[in-house]
């Protein structure tokens, strides 16, 4: 039996990044994704995106849905400020394994919590099993029509709070939507698209940035 993509990344890493160096986990997955087979990771374009966001808000508590192989992960994690956590919701065990490695040789586990199982079963237990009161920051790069109902899942357990940043990828390519018409229709979000690209591509793509007003 062959290996799979996730694995496959995993390797590339561990062959060309150096461990407890996050940026050359970040490039290693990059070169690897660019150049020898494509994978969805929010990817370079969209990631500086997603860091100047993150250098903004600066999170103490943040959720990202969807680890797939943890890259974003890294990204995420790399510009948190000590004491700061990073709580990853991963549904398929084989990419939660892979997420787990590339997350430790980034050196970064201590700063993350990647949690098994759907979003859906797992948010209403967060204020329980992690304390969190609210979340700073929300990635969503899960499954695109879950974004919706998770958004609502996370505002009806009160884990948002006025200032709250969400930031979504795919609104273009794959798409969602339903969840743009959401959070651009709604009172209670102030909404903003970044224009990018698809990771890897020159297809066009973006992340929408949405700031929960309570
Ligand atoms: O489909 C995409 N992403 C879905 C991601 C899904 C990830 O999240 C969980 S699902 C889950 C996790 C947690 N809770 C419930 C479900 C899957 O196991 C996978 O790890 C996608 C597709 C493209 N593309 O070009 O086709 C580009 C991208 O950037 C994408 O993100
Ligand atoms: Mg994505």
């Amino acid at each position: 039996t062959g290996s799979t993509r996730p694995q496959r990344m995993l390797k590339a890493v561990q062959k060309n990044a150096t461990k407890g160096d996050p940026e050359s986990v970040i490039s290693a997955i990059d070169y690897y994704c660019r150049h020898k087979e494509w994978a969805m990771n929010v990817g370079d374009e969209k990631g500086l995106i997603l860091d100047s966001v993150l250098t903004e808000v600066n999170p103490s508590t943040a959720l990202e849905l969807g680890t797939y192989c943890g890259y974003s992960t890294v990204r995420i994690a790399r510009l948190l400020s000590p004491g700061s956590k990073l709580i990853t919701v991963e549904f398929n065990p084989d990419f939660a394994a892979v997420a787990r490695q590339i997350i430790a040789y980034a050196g970064l586990q201590d700063k993350v919590t990647l949690v098994e199982g759907p979003s859906g079963d797992l948010i209403p237990k967060m204020k329980e099993r992690f304390g969190i009161k609210s979340f700073d920051f929300v990635f969503l790069d899960h499954w695109k029509d879950r974004y919706v109902p998770d958004t609502k899942l996370l505002e009806d357990c009160g884990l948002l709070r006025k200032g709250t940043v969400l930031l979504a990828d795919n609104v273009i390519c794959p798409g969602a939507p339903e969840y743009l018409k959401y959070v651009k229709n709604s009172a209670h979000y102030e909404s903003q698209y970044y224009k990018s690209n698809l990771e890897y591509t020159k297809v066009e793509d973006g992340l929408e940035k949405s700031v929960f007003l309570g």
